[in-house]
């Protein structure tokens, strides 16, 4: 989770070949008219928003019932999304990519070929709530290069080479 350029799609997709996990990006699962709207430089609503979150918690589900562990890249920005994504079948945990609206900024400015403008980056900060102690968040610096912030997420989450969540050392 991070607003837009926080490097989710980045370090999503290397962690889940490193863990051999299936991965999905949240983007994907935008409707046409979504898209369209943040290339438009307009915010999503709430009311744009919970159709896309049911979809991606839908497909961890369905993966979790397959018995695949999953990585997926989401946004995530308010704690009612993530509670749409915690419905999903299994141990849903998140991993938060923060960093300063001039990093951000530069890196969407550097961004070539995405639908997501880089005007829309104060609106995905306030739109951002901070995860809660009591969600069990891990944040992370995104200062820290890609390789870096995958080794940090397999320390933080106790994951190793073969494992998934619900069968790490030490839980029942
Ligand atoms: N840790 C990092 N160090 C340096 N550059 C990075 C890092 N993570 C991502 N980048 C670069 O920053 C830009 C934004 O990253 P990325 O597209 O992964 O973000 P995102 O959170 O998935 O964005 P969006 O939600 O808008 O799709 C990309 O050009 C990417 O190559
Ligand atoms: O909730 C949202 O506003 C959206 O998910 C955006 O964050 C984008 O989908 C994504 O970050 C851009 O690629």
């Amino acid at each position: 989770m991070g607003v837009s350029g926080s490097g989710k799609s980045t370090v999503a997709r290397a962690l889940a070949e490193r863990l051999g996990w299936a991965f999905a990006e949240a983007d994907k699962f935008h409707p046409p008219e979504n898209v369209a709207k943040m290339q438009g430089g307009t915010p999503l609503t709430d009311e744009d928003r919970w159709p896309w979150l049911r979809a991606i918690r839908d497909w961890l589900t369905q993966e979790a019932q397959a018995g695949h562990s999953t990585v997926v890249t989401c946004s995530a920005l308010r704690r009612s999304y993530r509670d749409v994504l915690r419905e999903a079948a299994g141990e849903v945990r998140f991993v938060h990519l923060t960093g300063t609206r001039d990093l951000l900024a530069e890196r969407m400015g550097h961004r070539q070929g995405h639908f997501m403008p880089a005007s829309l980056l104060d609106s995905q900060l306030a739109t951002l709530e901070v995860p809660g102690p009591d969600e069990h968040a891990l944040t992370l610096n995104i200062g820290a290069a890609p390789d870096e912030l995958v080794r940090e997420v397999l320390a933080g989450l106790q994951l190793g080479s073969t494992a998934s969540l619900s069968s790490r050392p030490g839980r029942d």
